[in-house]
């Protein structure tokens, strides 16, 4: 028997994670678990001084993550039933490695794994790969004010720090089925064969 799916759609900042995973949960009517972005206090002063607000802002990224992945648990993972998510906990940790230095990051990697050791963990994660030019792209069409101030310089580290993550996910977790799309190719919002070409994928996994 297949495990029930737990989905988790990841990929660096604008890669369109939370777009499809609101059409997968759609299509195959499963619940979706969305991140909270806009009443995140701290992003905006986050992206005006890195190094100021990056404790508060991973602490507050890990914190509310942690409650939304102890009430999935509860709620869906531990009752057999599948759900979607746009993202993966396991994305705390490579940001807050590229934000955060020295005792500020040994505190935060034991606060981390402390708190995410017993957390139900995706079986299946579709990583969205994009380049630099694609994610600034689709940050400038999102429009957020706040991520206006993204360096560019930033946002390229962030894209080998994803890669480098996954490769690593794949190693330890050979269990999780990663499928892996091609961003700058693959516009499923424009080209519904390219969101057909994932669906069929994802279909064959539940
Ligand atoms: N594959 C795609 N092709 C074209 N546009 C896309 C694609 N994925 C996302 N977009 C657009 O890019 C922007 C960012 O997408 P979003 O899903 O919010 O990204 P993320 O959740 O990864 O930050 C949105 O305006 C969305 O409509
Ligand atoms: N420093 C961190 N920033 C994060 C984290 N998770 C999300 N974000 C930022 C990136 C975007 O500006 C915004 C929304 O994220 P999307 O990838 O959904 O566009 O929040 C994090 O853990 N640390």
């Amino acid at each position: 028997m297949k495990p029930c799916p737990f989905i988790a759609v990841e990929g660096a900042i604008g890669a369109g994670k939370t777009t499809l995973a609101t059409m997968l949960s759609d299509r195959f009517d499963i619940p979706l678990l969305k991140e909270i972005v806009e009443e995140n206090p701290f992003l905006d002063k986050f992206y005006q001084n890195i190094e100021e607000w990056s404790f508060q802002l991973e602490m507050f990224f890990l914190c509310n993550r942690y409650k939304q992945l102890e009430d999935t648990g509860l709620q869906y993972v531990s009752r057999h039933q599948p759900v979607i998510s746009d993202y993966h906990i396991y994305k705390n940790l490579i940001f807050a490695q590229r934000t955060l230095k020295g005792v500020k990051l040994d505190k935060y990697r034991q606060i981390y794994h402390l708190l995410t050791e017993d957390l139900p963990k995706p079986n299946i994660v579709i990583y969205i790969r994009a380049s630099l030019d694609t994610l600034q792209k689709r940050i400038q069409m999102r429009g957020r004010e706040f991520e206006t101030a993204i360096d560019p310089a930033y946002l390229q580290q962030l894209i080998e720090d994803y890669e480098t993550a996954f490769a690593e996910l794949a190693e330890r977790e050979p269990g999780t089925r990663i499928i892996t799309v091609n961003g700058d190719e693959m516009d499923f919002v424009e080209h519904p064969e390219h969101f057909e070409h994932i669906a069929a994928q994802v279909k064959e996994l539940l």
